[in-house]
């Protein structure tokens, strides 16, 4: 079995964060760790508190983890502030794991800043050129860049220059787009374009989390970059298409809807 770990934020209503990480780490077979940075009070409606944890004990936890145990896939999730970016680059350059997916969070869909703003140039400076690939969603790519995306066009403009900012591998998600749910993958030579229908939902808590965790956890089991991307995407979607209606807001996402299908405990 090979060893994922998420370094990112609780979500006390499980449906992003650590929490959604884990699940889609177990979907997909891996074994999961974590490296807490930050505990949110938070639901399907809104974030209402986020107590940061010190960069001592972050930086305990993944010594802890690299010290004893391989791990074949680091995923980055929340990172808050300036500090806890910095623990982690020391980290990472010192363990030096082979696949480092980077989900540069800022907003959360209810709107919470989650990154503080003046942390946004140590996610850039510090974190970007160390990550395997990176997977902002359209709002994320707009701030990292300083241009607008209204289309396609804009996305592939945004990949380039992201690619230029050092990660081998740019994933621009589409999600937000009025549209189709397209998103980009530019390897530096090509762009790939990865296009579902767009889902008529509201329960999209925790899709980013839980598509770049499918992609650590793929990367772990051995598959290139483009299979990675393509066999998280198609999971996030049925994710998505079996999202599930609990709490009064933005809902969370079906992690197990094809395991739990396929060993009969739903027979729908
Ligand atoms: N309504 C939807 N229907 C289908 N796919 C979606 C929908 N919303 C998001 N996705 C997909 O979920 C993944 C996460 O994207 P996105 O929601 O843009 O990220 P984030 O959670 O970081 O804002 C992407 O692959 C995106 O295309
Ligand atoms: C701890 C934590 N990490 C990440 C997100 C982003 O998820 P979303 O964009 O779906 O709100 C979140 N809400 N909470």
């Amino acid at each position: 079995m090979k060893n994922v770990l998420t370094i990112a934020g609780s979500d006390s209503s499980g449906g992003a964060g650590i929490q959604a990480d884990l699940k889609t780490f177990s979907a997909h077979g891996v074994f999961g760790m974590s490296v807490i940075t930050a505990v949110t009070a938070q639901n399907t409606q809104g974030v209402f508190a986020v107590e940061d944890i010190s960069p001592e004990l972050i930086a305990k936890q993944i010594e802890s983890i690299f010290e004893d145990i391989r791990v074949h896939a680091v995923k980055i999730g929340m990172v808050s502030k300036i500090e806890t970016i910095k623990t982690i680059a020391e980290g990472l350059k010192k363990y030096k794991p082979d696949n480092v997916v980077l989900d540069p969070v800022m907003v959360s869909k209810s709107g919470y800043h989650l990154l503080k703003p003046e942390a946004k140039e140590a996610l850039i400076n510090k974190l970007l050129p160390l990550a395997t690939i990176v997977t902002p969603n359209i709002h994320e790519a707009e701030v990292i860049t300083g241009i607008k995306i209204n289309s396609l066009k804009d996305m592939e403009k945004a990949a380039y220059l992201i690619k230029n900012m050092g990660p081998k591998y740019v994933l621009v998600k589409g999600g937000h787009l009025e549209e189709n749910a397209t998103d980009l993958l530019f390897d530096g030579n090509n762009i790939e374009t990865l296009t579902t229908k767009k889902i008529n939902t509201k329960n999209t808590h925790g899709t980013g989390c839980t598509l770049s965790s499918a992609i650590a956890s793929n990367l772990a089991n051995g598959y290139s970059i483009h299979e990675a991307v393509k066999l998280s995407k198609e999971y996030i979607t049925t994710a998505i298409e079996n999202s599930l209606d609990i709490g009064k807001g933005v809902g969370p996402t079906h992690h197990f809807y094809t395991l739990y299908k396929r060993s009969g405990v739903i027979n729908e």
